[in-house]
């Protein structure tokens, strides 16, 4: 018996690639550990497919997302389950796991429906575990560190290793921030600017990350940025992620094609975050007057917007009067 309940049941809140493979994770752990029900809620925001079949019908037939992670089996204690509501109504164990545009209104559905005492985790990392490949993840937390580890085991396996650091915010923040780096590192792909730049940039964007996270949480670690969920994630998906993929499309096509169109077109109904996210830090950035301080994380949106061609990724230095704080000694870079 762990946290008050008999056995742990856990709802997964999100079905597309990480969602997907989150569940297929959980699952395979809750197969074999006699604290959890074996049985994993999958929620999947329902769709019907090219062949008319109901993506949660085809999910449960097949035991796997044939759109969004397809040829994996989920493992067949996954289920899927269209109704948000019932999905999570026996659970204690929440894993939210969708875009983070469509969390607000899941949230606010789900008010007064879950059970007293209902644990939840948010999703920040990403990596190629789908398939095994040794990879990591870090859990924030405030406090206390018993509940931390029990959604720790819940994720370990071999190949997935994941720690606890207690700093729930620099965490979140890492995981937010990154995908606006990795916008900036496709628009460097995308000029053909070399790996020089390229490291030039995620450098200057880990300390961007880092000062801004601190600025907006004090409490905020600097240890953090060198977790799995600090430098190791931003490393990752500037080399590989959707986000650097889009953008290296967008700088390609000398802006004139929108992220919008360049979504809809290359990722088949997976979500882009690094766009939004990036208006979000911009709009707390032009309300707390910090926008010279952050000339990369500016630049990104303005690019994003159209307010400035993609070129201007790796001009921005030449103008910003501030950029000499980044490699000058103040105290929050
Ligand atoms: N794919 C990855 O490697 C990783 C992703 N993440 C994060 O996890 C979150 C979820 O990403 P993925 O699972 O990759 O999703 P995805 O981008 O593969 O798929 C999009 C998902 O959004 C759903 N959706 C579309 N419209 C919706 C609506 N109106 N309401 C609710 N859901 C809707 C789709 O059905 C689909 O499940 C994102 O914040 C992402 O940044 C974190 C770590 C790794
Ligand atoms: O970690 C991830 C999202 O937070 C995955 O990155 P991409 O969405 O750029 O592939």
């Amino acid at each position: 018996m762990e946290n008050g309940h008999a056995k742990n049941r856990v709802a997964v809140i999100g079905s597309g690639n990480w969602g997907s493979v989150a569940s297929r994770l959980i699952a395979s752990n809750t197969a074999k550990l006699p604290s959890f029900h074996d049985e994993v809620r999958m929620w999947v925001f329902e769709e019907i497919l090219p062949t008319g079949k109901k993506l949660s019908e085809s999910i449960n037939q097949a035991n796997e997302n044939c759109k969004y992670l397809p040829g994996i089996k989920l493992g067949a204690n996954v289920i899927a389950d269209p109704d948000l509501e019932n999905a999570v109504k026996d659970a204690n164990m929440l894993v939210f796991v969708t875009p983070h545009q469509f969390v607000e209104d899941i949230c606010k559905k789900l008010a007064g429906k879950l059970r007293p005492g209902t644990e939840a985790i948010s999703l920040i990392k990403g990596m190629e575990i789908a398939v095994e490949k040794f990879s990591e993840a870090t859990i924030g937390y405030k406090k206390d560190k018993e509940v931390a580890t029990r959604w720790a085991k819940l994720f370990t396996t071999p190949y997935f290793l994941v720690s606890v650091v207690e700093d729930i915010e620099g965490v979140e923040l890492c995981g937010t921030l990154k995908n606006v780096v990795a916008i900036a590192a496709g628009l460097v792909d995308g000029l053909d600017m070399g790996n020089n730049t390229k490291a030039a940039i995620m450098r200057i964007g880990l300390r961007e990350m880092r000062a801004f996270s601190k600025l907006l949480s004090p409490t905020v670690r600097d240890n953090t940025f060198f977790e799995s969920c600090g430098v190791a994630d931003l490393i990752t998906t500037c080399l590989g992620g959707r986000n650097r993929r889009v953008a290296e499309a967008f700088a390609r096509n000398g802006g004139k094609r929108s992220f919008d169109e360049l979504e809809a077109e290359m990722l088949h109904g997976q979500k882009l975050q690094g766009v939004s996210t990036a208006k979000e830090v911009y709009e707390v950035l032009t309300y707390r007057g910090w926008q010279e301080l952050f000339p990369l994380l500016s630049t990104v949106h303005e690019i994003c917007i159209g307010q400035l061609p993609p070129t201007s990724i790796v001009e921005y230095s030449e103008h910003t009067p501030n950029l000499s704080i980044i490699s000058g000694s103040n105290a929050y870079y």
